[in-house]
């Protein structure tokens, strides 16, 4: 496995999947720099008139409500009809679930549509499932990862789905399998969006290879070694903002061996 998420990690350098992106207005730029700095092309496009051409000539599909809108919503439930029957991977990430009603509708229009993963924080991914009370406080979570196993589970088997909860510790649920990824840094919560950023390279991932779950767990373990890295030559969240980009960029095979923490069950 370990062996496979350092070669997924130089296929997405190789091969820079275009990734079509319909994303919130405050990571856009940021996550459209985190692509690049991994290797990927991204692009960020929400006008309906161009979004099934758009797809046609995508690797993979971001969907990201953070910043949702009516005409936006609209978009998304476009995006996911034509990725889902065009057969193009996509990633949701469906941040502030469970927030407001708006958002868990538009939501619950976009999981028939089957997202090859969703990859949540715990608050988001429990309100998702509606699997119990707990009440997203905006964006950022109020549970752990593992209290969201539950929820997430009902999701991989609802929608046959891949689901990753993310935080200290990354989750991720396939059909049968279950990956746990140790790496990050507690610094990493006071950045906006890398959580989003991690969402747009799942979406990179996804789109170069079939083996899907290691394309998650690929994913995961880049920005959270990234992060690691940024962390001990950051002074504080502006410049680890930074330093991560360029650790996605300069990220060498014995950094990611070194730090990799990963375990199978
Ligand atoms: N407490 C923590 N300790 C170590 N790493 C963390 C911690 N919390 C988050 N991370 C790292 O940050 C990444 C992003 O996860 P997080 O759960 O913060 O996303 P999020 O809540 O969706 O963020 P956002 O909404 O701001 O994009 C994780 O994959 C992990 O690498
Ligand atoms: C802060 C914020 N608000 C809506 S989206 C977003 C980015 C983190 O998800
Ligand atoms: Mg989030």
């Amino acid at each position: 496995m370990e062996k496979i998420l350092w070669e997924l990690v130089q296929l997405v350098r190789q091969q820079s999947p275009l990734v079509h992106n319909i994303t919130n207005y405050v990571v856009m730029n940021n996550t459209a720099n985190a692509l690049l700095a991994a290797g990927a092309s991204p692009i960020m496009a929400h006008a309906k008139s161009e979004i099934q051409e758009m797809i046609g000539i995508a690797h993979s599909v971001v969907i990201n409500i953070g910043t949702l809108d009516e005409y936006w919503s609209e978009s998304m439930v476009m995006a996911a009809e034509t990725a889902h029957s065009k057969g193009k991977p996509w990633v949701l990430d469906p941040v502030g679930a469970g927030a407001t009603s708006f958002r868990d509708e538009v939501l619950h229009q976009l999981l028939p549509y089957q997202p090859t993963v969703i990859r949540g924080n715990a608050s988001e991914i429990i309100a998702l499932a509606k699997a119990n009370t707990t009440v997203t406080k905006g964006v950022d979570s109020t549970a752990q990862s593992n209290e969201a196993v539950d929820a997430a589970r009902s999701l991989v088997d609802q929608y046959k789905t891949i689901v990753c909860i993310s935080g200290e510790t990354d989750i991720i649920l396939g059909n049968q399998q279950e990956i746990f990824i140790r790496n990050g840094h507690p610094l990493m919560t006071r950045v906006t969006g890398l959580g989003c950023s991690a969402t747009a390279l799942t979406g990179a991932f996804i789109g170069i290879t079939e083996d899907k779950v290691s394309a998650v767990a690929a994913a995961m373990a880049l920005i959270g070694i990234a992060g690691e890295l940024a962390a001990d030559e950051s002074k504080g969240p502006g410049s680890l903002q930074v330093n991560l980009i360029d650790r996605l960029y300069t990220m060498t095979e014995q950094e990611f061996f070194n730090r990799l923490k990963i375990e199978l069950k």
